[in-house]
């Protein structure tokens, strides 16, 4: 059987680097800026205010205190957006708000609550030093600074801060485009009824949320039954369509196993993708190769068709290669190592990848449900996976285990 490194890595070679695009701000969580962004002016823009008060020249305020306050006249009236206030004479206040402006000749600013709120003349409790109160020009950002590099991954601060200096779009890499397609005569689509045999398609709406949710784009095909000439027409028909959008992958879900109507290996056995056994458990039947489509080339990857396995497949072969060819500064689950609450056993041979939850405050992990690839509500209700080697067929209750961390 295959090693489950040398697996991921030819999966992780399918993939090509996503190329850019520029989205505008709205779209830009969750992106990977594809070039550092300079800011072209300094932030703050200009000297401004950090209080509601007066501004002034602190000198003139050098011997006031509760005691011996003083009276100035109020000269101009400074809101925030004001853009032609007056310049401040000597022995002169003007009112300003936060975030306006400071007036040339201004060096400070007594807040309102340090004198009497006058608009005509206003009375001065308290001495200011200067720069009391003014946020610098520049102070955050200088002009011609890198705020973002390259490669960094937007969230909401990065958001902000790329609008604060002033980009309404940005550079970010192309999210890598997965047509996703389920086989199987026993699908029914969810909502309709279900007769005896028959189960509800769930790889498709799983697999498609997994795309999207490691960032990026799935398309959801309506699945096919176990038959040969409708899954290539359904296939091909799909990828004629988007040949002016080319398709980065196409994810498939079962069919891929030894038995009698293995559509997906049946259709692509002898053109160019090939099927594999990986010493993993589950998802132990693979496949992977290029597809001669109707648009050019397009690499494929067959995921087993149990619930389980085809998740945890994509989790440890798809997720991260998908990941890294958008640039992603994280393409792997966080992984950290935790005790096992209750001991595990295993077949020696495959690497298990048993879902579990994590108490992170206890540095413990519990195994949810058994070992079954069918065991989907169980799959639902676990935040991590918990990864025993190949060579190991037990683990005692309070020894330590690999855990890869499903929320993070
Ligand atoms: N004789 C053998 N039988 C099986 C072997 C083997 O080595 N020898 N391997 C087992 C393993 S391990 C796996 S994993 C599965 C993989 O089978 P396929 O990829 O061919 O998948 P199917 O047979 O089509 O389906 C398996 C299972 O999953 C259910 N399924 C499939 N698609 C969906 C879907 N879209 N939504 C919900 N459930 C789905 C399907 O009904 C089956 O129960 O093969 C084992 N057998
Ligand atoms: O390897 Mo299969 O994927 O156990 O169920
Ligand atoms: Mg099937």
């Amino acid at each position: 059987m295959r090693p489950v490194a040398e697996h991921a890595a030819a999966v992780a070679a399918l993939f090509a680097p996503t190329a850019t695009e520029w989205v505008p701000l709205g779209e830009a969580r969750g992106r990977v800026l594809a070039q550092d962004l300079v800011s072209p002016h300094p932030l703050p823009p200009f000297a401004n205010s950090a209080m509601d008060g007066y501004a002034v020249r602190s000198a003139d305020l050098a011997a006031v205190s509760p005691e011996t306050p003083t009276e100035l006249p109020v000269a101009a009236d400074v809101p925030a957006g004001r853009t032609d206030g007056p310049a401040l004479e000597a022995g002169t206040a003007h009112r300003i708000m936060t975030g306006a402006a400071m007036p040339v000749g201004a060096d400070a600013v007594v807040q309102v609550e340090w004198t009497d709120g006058g608009t005509e003349r206003v009375r001065v409790e308290r001495a200011v030093e200067a720069g009391q109160n003014v946020r610098g020009a520049g102070g955050d950002v200088t002009a011609g600074e890198v705020v973002l590099e390259a490669g960094t991954l937007l969230g909401p601060a990065q958001v902000g801060l790329a609008a604060a200096v002033g980009s309404g779009t940005l550079p970010v890499r192309r999210r890598p485009r997965v047509l996703v397609l389920s086989t199987g005569s026993e699908l029914v689509a969810p909502g309709e009824p279900l007769r005896h045999g028959q189960i509800h398609e769930s790889n498709g709406p799983m697999l498609a949320a997994a795309v999207d949710d490691a960032g990026g784009r799935a398309e959801l095909l309506r699945f096919v039954p176990d038959d040969v000439e409708q899954f290539v027409r359904t296939l091909d028909d799909a990828l004629a369509a988007r040949a002016d959008d080319p398709v980065d992958l196409v994810m498939t879900s079962g069919g891929v196993s030894a038995g009698a109507y293995e559509v997906v290996k049946d259709a692509f056995t002898g053109r160019g993708v090939t099927f594999t056994k990986v010493a993993m458990q589950p998802g132990m039947p693979q496949g992977l190769g290029l597809h001669a489509g109707p648009a050019g080339e397009v690499a494929v990857v067959t995921l087993p068709g149990n619930p389980v396995s085809s998740l945890v497949s994509f989790e440890v072969f798809v997720r991260p290669a998908l990941r890294a060819a958008f640039g992603h500064p994280q393409p792997e689950r966080p992984r950290v190592r935790a005790r096992l609450a209750e001991a595990l056993d295993k077949p020696a041979g495959r690497r298990q990848f048993r879902r579990g939850r994590i108490d992170a405050v206890a540095g413990t992990v519990a195994p949810v449900g058994g070992a079954g690839s069918h065991l989907l509500a169980a799959l639902a209700r676990a935040d991590c996976l918990i990864v025993v080697d190949e060579q190991v067929t037990h683990v005692d209750a309070g020894e330590t285990a690999e855990v890869w961390l499903l929320d993070g």
